[in-house]
């Protein structure tokens, strides 16, 4: 008997949502991988769905603003004082992704120098990077490249997703907005990142933008178990076999021996 409660009917997620923008996506498909879809249809997703959580680690430079579109999606608050985060702190999200539950554990990173050396800790495992900037500040955005280079000593490059994000939307003007997001842009691609722009003070794109998160989060986690199930399966068809030829060749042995 399961002892947690039901998942929360807005987390429930039907179909893949879509990026933010084409040229800076992670891929161009428009739905989830057919190959996930069967597996969720036929219950085969094996760990995902029963034990796996996923980690998911937000990093970027002080006060642009992580903690915020933290708790605008897990509380639907948001506190327009400052309080630094210290070392770490996490929220746990749990959705259901074409019916199979799935948990996401969101790491909450300090961008304060002083901090970083704690929160740094926390880094390994993660299986996607947000990595954050303030839309306002372009700075902070030259610093994102940095951000993922540490995030990434903790990682394996090949299997984390990445997403740059840019925060904090209501405070750039129009113009303003155009020119950093060209920027952005241009090193999304260059991280292989895909690129969103949020406002946690209005809400914008938040939720949406999580639900992009935990939908490619469990698809790869998906492909992964799938991959691991195929790769055990060769095995046992190699062992098979070479189970197969020893029986052959006895049998071949002990023929030829009573014909003698
Ligand atoms: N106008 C506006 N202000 C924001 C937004 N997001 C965050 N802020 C403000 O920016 C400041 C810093 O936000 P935090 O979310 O605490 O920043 P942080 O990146 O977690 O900072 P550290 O914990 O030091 O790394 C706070 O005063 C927030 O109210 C936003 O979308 N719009």
């Amino acid at each position: 008997m399961s002892v947690l409660p039901p998942v929360r009917r807005d987390r429930i997620v039907g179909e893949l949502p879509q990026c933010f923008k084409k040229e800076a996506s992670l891929h161009s498909r428009t739905s989830f991988h057919p190959k996930v879809v069967s597996a969720c249809q036929e219950q085969r997703t094996g760990t995902v769905g029963r034990f796996k959580i996923s980690k998911i680690i937000v990093v970027g430079d002080l006060s642009v603003g992580k903690t915020c579109l933290i708790n605008r999606f897990c509380k639907n608050t948001f506190d327009k004082n400052y309080k630094a985060t210290i070392g770490v702190d996490f929220e746990m999200e749990r959705f259901e992704v074409l019916g199979v539950p799935f948990s996401l554990q969101l790491w909450d990173t300090a961008g304060q120098e002083r901090f970083k050396c704690i929160a740094s800790t926390y880094y390994r495992g993660a299986q996607a990077i947000i990595i954050t900037f303030d839309l306002s500040n372009v700075v902070s955005l030259e610093h994102t490249r940095q951000w993922l280079q540490d995030a990434l000593k903790e990682n394996d490059p090949s299997s984390v997703l990445l997403f740059l994000v840019g925060a904090k939307k209501d405070l750039s003007s129009p113009s303003q907005y155009v020119l950093i997001e060209k920027d952005a842009l241009k090193v999304a691609k260059e991280m292989k990142a895909e690129y969103w722009a949020i406002s946690s003070l209005t809400g914008e794109n938040v939720k949406e933008f999580f639900f992009r998160v935990a939908s490619l989060t469990f698809e790869s986690s998906v492909l992964a178990e799938l991959e691991k199930r195929s790769a055990r399966n060769i095995g046992e068809v190699v062992r098979i076999n070479s189970n197969d030829s020893n029986l052959y060749m006895t049998t071949k042995k002990r023929k030829s021996k009573c014909c003698k």
